[in-house]
């Protein structure tokens, strides 16, 4: 599914993603972990043509993302509040992204049911713009929008950020669940190691800009991992 070859991301003399080669399997469920400041969101931005690499390409599906749009068309993404257009309604916000991918009034009121538990009656008909939403609130809209075209590839950076624990438990069944059900590719970044284990069948260690650590999830991944963070 995606195919990193050689990339790096250098800002002021430093290189901040440096990775030499990754490889993503269709299905599979990769959590990228990290201190701040490792280069989780800069690879992910990479990763979506939002900033282009110093070096090295990135290939979707073997199309280099900085030369093709196809990757779009399987693609659902959440990095942060500028996904949103906050001017508009949730209402309407889904509508426009329902739009862009053909789905009629009927497929997004279908496809937003698994969401209604973590929406938790706060996010439709509350006739206000998602710029007047809570950080939390505005992260499920934009979580939801990611997922409303049932994408081949789902990436969303700290999904569980800023949500609170139900909130967080419940997001991270409604993934699993994308997961099994739809076979969904994700990658998904986080600082809750608990949590994206738990969705993750893979976990890397990204440090520096580097890939330090790539293992399958096991009963002992999180130790690991608290072993690993613990300095
Ligand atoms: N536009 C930019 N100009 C200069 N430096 C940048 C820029 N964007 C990111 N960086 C630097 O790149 C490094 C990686 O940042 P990035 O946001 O990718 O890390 P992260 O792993 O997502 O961190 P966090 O967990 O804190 O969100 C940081 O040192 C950051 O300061």
């Amino acid at each position: 599914m995606l195919t990193i070859n050689n990339l790096q991301k250098v800002y002021n003399g430093t290189t901040v993603v440096n990775v030499p080669a990754l490889n993503i399997a269709a299905g599979e469920s990769v959590g990228l972990v990290g201190n701040n400041g490792a280069g989780k969101t800069t690879l992910f931005r990479m990763i979506l043509d939002l900033i282009r690499p110093s070096k090295g390409e990135v290939l979707s599906m073997d199309a280099n993302v900085m030369q093709s749009d196809d990757w779009k068309v399987y693609t659902g993404s959440y990095l942060d509040e500028g996904f949103l257009i906050d001017y508009l309604t949730t209402e309407e916000y889904f509508k426009f992204i329902g739009d862009l991918h053909g789905l009629t009034d009927g497929d997004i009121t279908e496809r937003l049911l698994p969401f209604m538990d973590l929406f938790n009656d706060e996010i439709l008909n509350q006739r206000k713009y998602i710029r007047d939403y809570s950080k939390g609130n505005q992260k499920k809209i934009g979580v939801a929008a990611a997922a409303l075209s049932n994408p081949e590839l789902l990436i969303l950076d700290e999904p569980f950020a800023n949500l609170d624990p139900s909130s967080q438990i419940r997001l991270k069944n409604l993934l699993k669940n994308l997961r099994e059900n739809n076979g969904m590719t994700m990658l998904i970044s986080s600082h809750d190691l608990s949590h994206v284990i738990d969705v993750c069948e893979r976990i890397i260690i990204l440090e520096k800009g580097q890939v330090v650590q790539d293992m399958r999830t096991t009963e002992n991944t999180l130790r690991e991992l608290e072993t690993y963070f613990t300095v």
